[in-house]
């Protein structure tokens, strides 16, 4: 592997928090000489001009698909909490997820609607979607994704109470095994008042309504 292979722009994007060490330590060669092998192994020929690049290509999508690791969800929150007087359950919602499950290192993809209520201090509005992608972007069961935002939030914040509502679907049950195109998992995580059957009841109508 060449030494000039540098990080791709978009990479500069997923820093700011934590700088990213992965990328000093030989790593896109280390992981380029194993896709050359997964090339072999799979019975095409890595020298023919449209593979020659795709060790190192699939190395750098896989530092990419990964960059969680190298992320802070704690601090990603720490870094934008402000004092304010409002104590009513803000939510966002609709926040691309995409992750790859653990057992199958296949895609899954879908939504995450995240709510809490304020005890005093808010967070960033952008710093959730962070949050959510810290946790998504690396090897992960959905349950566990939904309880790592949940944690994080209710830890750090110290919010009344957190939501997390995550749908999505799961490339290893359709591209393969079971093969089913339409089905989507759904998970939920809940702290406090959420806890509570009105408040739950009012953050899914929320996350269910088109309006917004
Ligand atoms: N609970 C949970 N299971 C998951 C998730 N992602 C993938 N799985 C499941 O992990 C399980 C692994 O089961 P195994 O029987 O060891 O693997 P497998 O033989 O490839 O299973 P099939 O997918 O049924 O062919 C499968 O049932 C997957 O559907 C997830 O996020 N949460
Ligand atoms: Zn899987």
């Amino acid at each position: 592997m060449n030494n000039d292979t540098h990080i791709p722009d978009r990479d500069d994007d997923i820093s700011g928090y934590q700088k990213i060490d992965r990328y000093n330590h030989g790593l896109i060669e280390k992981l380029s000489a194993n896709y050359l092998d997964v090339l072999k192994h799979i019975g095409e020929n890595p020298e023919r001009e449209g593979l020659l690049k795709t060790p190192e290509r699939m190395a750098k999508a896989m530092l990419y698909l990964t960059h969680g690791y190298d992320l802070n969800a704690t601090e990603i929150l720490n870094s934008a909490m402000f004092k304010e007087d409002y104590s009513q359950m803000v939510i966002v919602k609709d926040i691309e997820v995409y992750s790859m499950c653990e057992h199958h290192m296949l895609p899954f993809f879908g939504k995450a609607h995240i709510a809490y209520i304020p005890n005093g201090y808010v967070v960033g509005l952008s710093k959730i979607p962070r949050v959510v992608d810290a946790f998504a972007r690396r090897l992960q069961v959905q349950e566990r994704l939904t309880n790592e935002i949940r944690d994080c939030i209710q830890q750090t914040l110290n919010p009344i109470g957190v939501g997390v509502v995550i749908e999505c679907r799961h490339l290893c049950m359709s591209m393969r095994g079971v093969q089913k195109q339409n089905s989507v998992t759904t998970t939920s995580a809940f702290t406090g008042e959420f806890l509570k059957e009105k408040t739950r009841t009012e953050f899914l109508n929320l996350i269910s309504s088109k309006l917004s």
